[in-house]
């Protein structure tokens, strides 16, 4: 079984301003409000590719409970702890002349809601998939992904994790068997400026040195590239398309890559190349990638 977490969910208010001037009103052209946070964005899209997940993590007050109702609505497993002060996050995308997000702050969240969420990771098992990715809020312990990882280490459990500077690097020694940062957060760890494919690599190889097994850099526009635990370096380009609305770019390209990898028998190419088109799938849309729009891409690049 997949399981993803996400520690801070979110309702993202996705809209569409034609010339967003600060300081003045503005009015939006469309508008979207889409479950959301980087966990259940995964769960979402490995849906959407025709695989089943289960999505755990915090919910709270009204937007908690509509985060549930469209999940539920579209078909992904929940199994959230349900916290008694405050509510989920809104998050807010504007699309336009740029992209500006303005990201909330969530509820509260006791350490009884903690031990909630191990109880349940406690029952992962050889073979499962755990993808845990996302900020932690400040009620949370900020050493949380390391207290996870550490529970689950010697269970045979795939462990993906999509985070940024300490969080993610304070766990590459548990050996997860995936991390996606984007350029500019691998960037940030080693204080440089990645701005090519080619310059990626040793850097992407010297996190593999301290622990991970797998790392994928998402670039957006540029592509991605990927260094494999068996040797291989593989990097690309980005397919070609209308850039919509990239929320969600990157948590589209970690479900994309772990279906690939599933469907592919475990080929990194396949998994590259499915990670790839899917995070460029759901750049070209306002929602989320559908199989179809994967599958056009993957069709239009081979
Ligand atoms: N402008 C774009 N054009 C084409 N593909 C894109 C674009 N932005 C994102 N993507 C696709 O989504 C993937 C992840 O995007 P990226 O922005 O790097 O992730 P993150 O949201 O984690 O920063 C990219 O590797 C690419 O495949
Ligand atoms: O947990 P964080 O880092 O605040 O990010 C949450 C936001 O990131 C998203 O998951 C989108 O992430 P990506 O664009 O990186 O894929 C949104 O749905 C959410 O609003």
């Amino acid at each position: 079984m997949i399981y993803t977490v996400t520690f801070n969910p979110s309702l993202d208010y996705i809209v569409k301003v034609d010339d967003l001037a600060l300081g003045a009103v503005n009015r939006v052209s469309s508008e979207v409000i889409m479950a959301g946070g980087k966990g259940i964005n995964v769960s979402i899209v490995l849906k959407n590719l025709g695989h089943e997940s289960r999505a755990l993590g915090f919910l709270a007050g009204f937007t908690g409970d509509e985060i549930a109702r469209q999940l539920e609505e579209r078909g992904v497993a929940c199994d959230f702890i349900r916290v008694k002060e405050g509510m989920s996050r809104i998050n807010v995308k504007i699309a336009s002349q740029q992209e500006t997000e303005v990201n909330g702050m969530g509820p509260d969240i006791e350490s009884s809601d903690v031990e909630a969420l191990f109880d349940r990771l406690d029952a992962l098992a050889a073979g499962d998939i755990l993808i845990i990715s996302g900020s932690v809020p400040a009620a949370l312990p900020q050493d949380i992904y390391e207290r996870i990882l550490a529970r689950l280490e010697g269970r045979g459990v795939d462990i993906v994790v999509d985070a940024t500077r300490d969080l993610l690097h304070n766990v590459l020694a548990y050996r997860p068997f995936l991390i996606k940062p984007n350029n500019h957060e691998l960037g940030d760890i080693f204080g440089v400026e990645l701005s090519r494919r080619e310059e990626v690599v040793p850097y992407a190889k010297m996190l593999q040195e301290r622990g991970a097994r797998n790392v994928l850099v998402s670039m957006a526009g540029e592509g991605a590239v990927l260094v494999g635990e068996d040797g291989s370096v593989i990097m690309s380009e980005s397919p070609r398309g209308q850039v919509v609305n990239s929320v969600g770019a990157g948590d589209s390209m970690v479900a994309g890559f772990v279906a690939g990898y599933l469907e592919g028998d475990g080929s990194f190419e396949r998994a590259f190349r499915m990670g790839l088109c899917t995070g460029s799938a759901s750049a070209f849309s306002l929602e989320l990638a559908t199989r179809d729009d994967v599958e056009a891409l993957l069709a239009a690049s081979a």
